[in-house]
């Protein structure tokens, strides 16, 4: 459901806020009004996903979000369904409040959650115990209320977002709601697409509660999800110069198919000439696998100098390993100025010897590789990984590409793209050396960094979708090429 120009717009729980506030306070829709539109947004979707459920419960916690819930729970009463509501403990004062005592007026069946309690029978479950107002881990007691109901089998219906899931990072800090469909309002929040999110949101729709377009000018935008993006054809005189010249530069010893899988994908993608330089030992199995990759053997920075004076872009990293072999290939690389995308052990190496980049430059980091470039844990940099992306982009003076569930793409100026492509078939090896590969052919065709890891991170992710057709489990890197060349004019939302 992005169809709405600012439904690609992500934002973050303060900019949520400040949208909240405008239409309280520029456009007099009361908060009490807001909360019974999205009270009715969110009953609509139930009935639409559920349009045979007879009994459900509602789940409410202690602020809007549970208010939320109170009046769903109004409304599917009013409609004739069978409603049990649990709750948390008591509703806070205000909006929430106003619901609670509606619920209670209309003689509705209330429930206190304690933890010997059993859940209530039901056709389907309505989360409103957090929404973007959970600010730590739930506790103990709402802890294992949301076990339980991951645990009943029974769906869930998640109200602006899945209890537990942080609305600004994507993290769970705990217990989190497992739903199978998420109804969110007035606007995308940018925890929603990208870490653990998948696992918990399910379907999600947004729904803007009837609010006008102008309320969203004037509310910076945080993030933007990635769109279609199109290439266009070749031009019909085309000659391979037009392509530029990759030279990817990696392959240790017993790391040869790394820096192959890029080569390819660069082909792959359009790059005119594709190098390798890599271990001699390579050379054959590279000629008789890929006979238009042109490898050569190098066994240190002189010979490597000559095929950096013929290329346009460089790809430092794909089984480059980081010893002394390694190390000094990826020195020379990185002072020839060149623009270049580094992955792998060329980001392990630049880990250990920081600096700043000036001249066009794509970081293709894991968390793991985060982590260890900004003298940080995997897990803090899972926990924000917005900060992370930013944060290393600003660092190394290039645009950063954050991989994982939700790729983020982070350019140096503060922008950032979310990717909600992909799917898990995708955590195998290979797959990195790929995407390596794909950004240094575009790059080397004539886009910027920025667009070269925009376009190259979806155009690999829904490569990766056409090629899961046949099944996640068990997808190769190598099944992407087919599809990187047919998608290679254009892609976008099926
Ligand atoms: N006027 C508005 O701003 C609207 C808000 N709406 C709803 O309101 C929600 C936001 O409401 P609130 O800001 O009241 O926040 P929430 O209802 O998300 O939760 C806040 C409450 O939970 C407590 N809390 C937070 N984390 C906790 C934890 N880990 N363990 C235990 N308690 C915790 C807080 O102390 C507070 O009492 C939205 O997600 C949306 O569902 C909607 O009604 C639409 C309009
Ligand atoms: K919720």
């Amino acid at each position: 459901m992005h169809a709405d120009r600012h439904l690609r717009d992500l934002y973050t729980v303060e900019q949520v806020r400040a949208l909240d506030r405008r239409a309280i306070d520029e456009l007099g829709v009361s908060g009490f009004e807001l909360m019974n539109r999205a009270a009715t947004a969110a009953f609509a979707c139930l009935r639409r996903h559920w349009p045979h459920a007879r009994q459900i419960a509602v789940f409410c916690g202690p602020g809007n979000n549970g208010g939320d819930g109170y009046l769903i729970a109004g409304l599917a009463q009013d409609a004739g369904l069978g409603v049990e509501v649990v709750e948390l403990n008591d509703a806070g004062r205000g909006d929430a409040g106003l619901a609670r005592d509606a619920w209670q007026r209309s003689g509705g069946i209330t429930h206190r959650w304690h933890q010997d309690a059993s859940l209530p029978q039901a056709d389907v479950y309505v989360d409103a115990l957090y929404g973007t107002g959970l600010n730590r881990a739930p506790e103990a007691a709402a802890s294992t209320l949301i076990e339980r109901i991951n645990a009943s089998g029974i769906p869930v219906l998640a109200v602006d977002i899945p209890s537990g899931l942080n609305a600004d990072t994507g993290h769970c800090a705990g217990a989190a709601i497992r739903a199978q469909v998420t109804m969110s309002f007035i606007a995308a929040k940018r925890g929603m697409y990208t870490g653990q999110a998948a696992t918990q949101v399910g379907s999600l729709e947004i729904d803007t509660l009837g609010l006008p377009q102008l309320l969203w000018q004037g509310v910076p935008v945080d993030a933007t999800l990635l769109e279609a993006m199109h290439l266009g054809p070749r031009a019909r005189d085309a000659h391979k110069g037009d392509g530029g010249h990759v030279l990817a530069i990696g392959g240790d010893h017993g790391t040869a198919g790394a820096i192959r899988l890029c080569g390819e994908a660069a082909l792959r993608c359009g790059a005119g000439l594709v190098s390798i330089a890599t271990r001699s030992e390579n050379l054959t199995a590279l000629n008789s696998a890929r006979p238009e990759l042109m490898a050569h053997g190098v066994h240190g920075p002189q010979e490597l100098e000559t095929m950096l004076a013929r290329a346009t872009v460089l790809a430092v990293g794909p089984g480059l390993g980081q010893g002394a072999w390694g190390h000094a290939l990826w020195l020379t690389a990185l002072d020839s100025g060149m623009p270049l995308v580094l992955d792998a052990d060329g980001l392990n190496l630049l880990a250990r010897e920081q600096r700043c980049f000036t001249l066009p430059a794509v970081l293709t980091p894991h968390p793991g590789e985060a982590a260890r470039l900004l003298g940080k844990t995997n897990a803090e940099v899972q926990a924000d990984r917005f900060a992370a992306a930013r944060e290393l982009a600003r660092r190394y003076g290039a645009v950063v590409v954050l991989k994982g569930s939700g790729s983020l793409v982070a350019n140096p100026d503060g922008r950032l793209d979310v990717c909600t492509w992909g799917n898990p078939g995708m955590a195998s090896g290979g797959m990195g050396d790929l995407l390596t590969g794909v950004i240094a052919a575009l790059m080397a065709q004539g886009c910027s960094a920025w667009d070269a890891a925009r376009i190259g991170v979806g155009l690999h992710a829904r490569a990766g979708d056409v090629a899961a057709r046949k099944g996640e489990r068990g997808l190769l890197a190598s099944d992407l090429l087919d599809p990187l060349r047919a998608l290679g004019n254009g892609f976008g939302h099926d």
